[in-house]
């Protein structure tokens, strides 16, 4: 196996093969004076990088003994062996590697002239661990596992200029094993993130993800590495200054637009990278996601939210009416939400491959823990969902089980009422993740009336706005309402459900609509259609994402949480440097840390224990495989 290093733009060091044979390449600009701007230079890096390799790969089979040069139009590439021996490459000594005095100045003044580099040994080590190159594989794997940007950041390197540099990961956990996150659609999910990092050449860095539940998940890191691209060389005040241009600029690119349009992989790749450029703005601010945003004003807002395709249903004048109209009371609001917390419910009981006396003991746990909506997957088997709904029931509907001091709610309060809530004022929700036919749904529902769900939550196919309006129009007389939204490509989806009166319940999923921007024309409309907005949570980083959605629904758009619950999901938010938490009572509490920005950056150490595939618990398993 032959392992590759790429330690800086310009030189690289490539070690082949298990005789640690050492190619050391360089790549130089031929060009005087005229490369421009880094926007040009990196897109020539693909290029020069196919080049390295196919070197790398010449070299393999018949060793290079003297230097080579390769001259190309805007750059050429020396490549030369050299005789390390394995105690070399063992020890802490170090690579060091001069670039030439003035490259770094014709490349846009981004590494200062003479600047230099050095590179511990060992630590370029770890860097050949996570870069195992076997002849054959794809360059695109081999490029996604670069080492992050700082240690190609020279010494000297001058914060002037805002340079973006990405980087991205494959992150899977290994939930099918448990059950976790099953339902009657998706039976063996492993929850997974495709992760961005955004860099620029200062501190400033932001993060996001999308979330998918195993494979498929490299396919959605590919489309980030596509639109991230369009990224390098912006300035990010300009990009900050106007994020609906910038969601706009990032999701009109005539190519990538083709093989969506807004949706499928191009545009829950697009909700990673929107979300890494507002969770990086907000980090510049200084300030929580959220309260980045509640503290714009209405004209920021508006001028923040993707408009396009939804103004036959709210305008821009509309919209800013609206806010305006919040806009006096929203500090009100923010004190009231910060003692309370914000309304939540617990999914994580309910899992469709849990036995019942897990579902059981969960479910009591659940209520001990203070909450007071659940719900629970259905829709593989009636009366399998007809038991397990009883069992629940029996639980939530008994006094008994309260934590010691609260006493039941008013099941026909204002904030329950229409929620079918027992005699504890205990909702319950069924969901069945779009496995049905309309005519189907309908039957089914009405056969599990007897344990009284508030709504059906994705009876039959996302993309069936009239089918869910029958479903809601059939279900009426049985006082179950209908919920949709987790898998709403886009906006205009959203705009007909609610246009055709389809749902109850809107649930919007933070990167399946293409980040920030979108999600806010989503919840413009829901507030201007009356339609309460409950976020969908069952993922990996999703709790994360969505309490700030709610916050800024609450504070800034709708000004309502009375009846609103967010799903809760208790599971790998030990990941997350900032992971959601909730009170006593059952509710989020409101993300405080003013550096957590969008509150998805994850620990380094998870990931590298589940990148995928090279992560130290794949690598295990793969391990084990191969011995048995
Ligand atoms: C595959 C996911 O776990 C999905 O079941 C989540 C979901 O539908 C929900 O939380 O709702």
């Amino acid at each position: 196996m032959a392992k590759v290093l790429i330690p800086l733009d310009d030189t690289v060091v490539v070690c082949l093969g298990e005789e640690k044979r050492v190619v050391q390449i360089t790549c130089k600009s031929e060009r005087p004076n005229d490369i421009g701007t880094i926007t040009t230079y990196y897109l020539v890096r693909h290029e020069i990088s196919e080049l390295i390799l196919r070197l790398a790969m010449a070299h393999m089979r018949s060793p290079i003994s003297s230097p080579l040069r390769i001259e190309a139009d805007l750059y050429s590439i020396q490549a030369s062996g050299l005789s390390l021996d394995s105690a070399d490459l063992e020890a802490d000594n170090e690579f060091t590697v001069k670039e030439d005095s003035d490259f770094g100045e014709r490349r846009g003044g981004i590494e200062a002239p003479g600047s230099s580099f050095t590179l511990p040994g060992r630590a370029a080590w770890r860097y050949l661990d996570r870069c195992p190159l076997e002849v054959g594989n794809s360059l695109t794997e081999w490029h996604r596992r670069l080492p992050a940007t700082k240690p190609m950041v020279s010494s000297n390197q001058r914060a002037t200029t805002n340079k973006r540099l990405t980087a991205w990961e494959d992150i899977r956990f290994p939930t099918s094993l448990s059950g976790d996150g099953t339902d009657a659609m998706n039976t063996d999910c492993d929850y997974s993130s495709a992760y961005v990092k955004l860099y620029t050449d200062s501190d400033l860095t932001g993060y996001g993800m999308t979330f998918t539940i195993g494979r498929g998940n490299d396919i959605v890191c590919k489309a980030i590495e596509e639109l991230a691209k369009r990224l390098i060389g912006k300035d990010v005040e300009e990009i900050f200054a106007n994020m609906g241009n910038t969601w706009d600029y990032l999701s009109s690119d005539s190519q990538l637009r083709w093989i969506g349009p807004e949706k499928g992989v191009i545009h829950i790749a697009l909700g990673a990278v929107d979300n890494a450029l507002w969770d990086m703005y907000a980090r510049s601010r200084n300030k929580p996601l959220w309260k980045l945003v509640v503290d714009m004003t209405p004209e920021e807002i508006v001028n923040a939210t993707a408009f396009r395709y939804i103004t036959d249903a709210i305008t821009r004048e509309e919209a800013l009416a609206m806010l305006k109209e919040k806009a006096a009371t929203r500090a009100e609001r923010e004190a009231k939400v910060r003692e309370l917390g914000y309304p939540a419910y617990v999914t994580s009981a309910g899992w469709l491959g849990y036995s019942d006396e897990k579902v059981a003991r969960l479910t009591r746990e659940a209520v001990e823990a203070g909450f007071n909506h659940f719900k629970m997957k259905v829709g593989a088997d009636r009366d399998s969902d007809l038991r397990r709904g009883k069992i629940i029931r029996s639980i939530i509907d008994d006094p008994q089980y309260l934590p010691p001091g609260l006493k039941p709610r008013d099941p026909n309060g204002p904030d329950l009422v229409g929620k079918n809530a027992g005699p504890t004022g205990s909702v319950l929700m069924i969901d069945a993740n779009q496995v049905w036919d309309v005519p189907q749904a309908i039957e089914y529902v009405k056969s599990l009336a007897e344990i009284k769900p508030w709504f059906i939550e994705e009876p039959t196919a996302p993309d069936d706005i009239l089918g869910h309006a029958a479903i809601r129009k059939a279900l009426k007389p049985y006082d179950i309402g209908v919920a949709t939204g987790e898998h709403a490509h886009n906006r205009m989806v959203f705009k007909q459900l609610l246009q055709a009166e389809a749902i109850d319940v809107c649930q919007i999923d933070s990167c399946r609509l293409a980040g920030v921007s979108e999600v806010l024309s989503v919840l413009l409309m829901a507030a201007k259609f009356g339609v309460p907005v409950c976020p969908h949570a069952g993922g990996v980083g999703l709790c994360e994402y969505v309490i700030h959605l709610s916050l800024i629904d609450y504070i800034a758009v709708s000004g309502t949480m009375e009846r609103n619950v967010l799903e809760f999901v208790d599971h790998l938010h030990e990941h997350f440097l900032y992971p959601c938490s909730i009170n006593k009572n059952g509710r989020y509490n409101v993300p405080s840390n003013a550096k957590e920005g969008y509150s998805i950056e994850m620990h380094e150490s998870s990931i590298a224990e589940y990148e995928f595939p090279n992560g130290s618990y794949w690598k295990s398993v793969r391990g084990a495989n191969t011995a048995a």
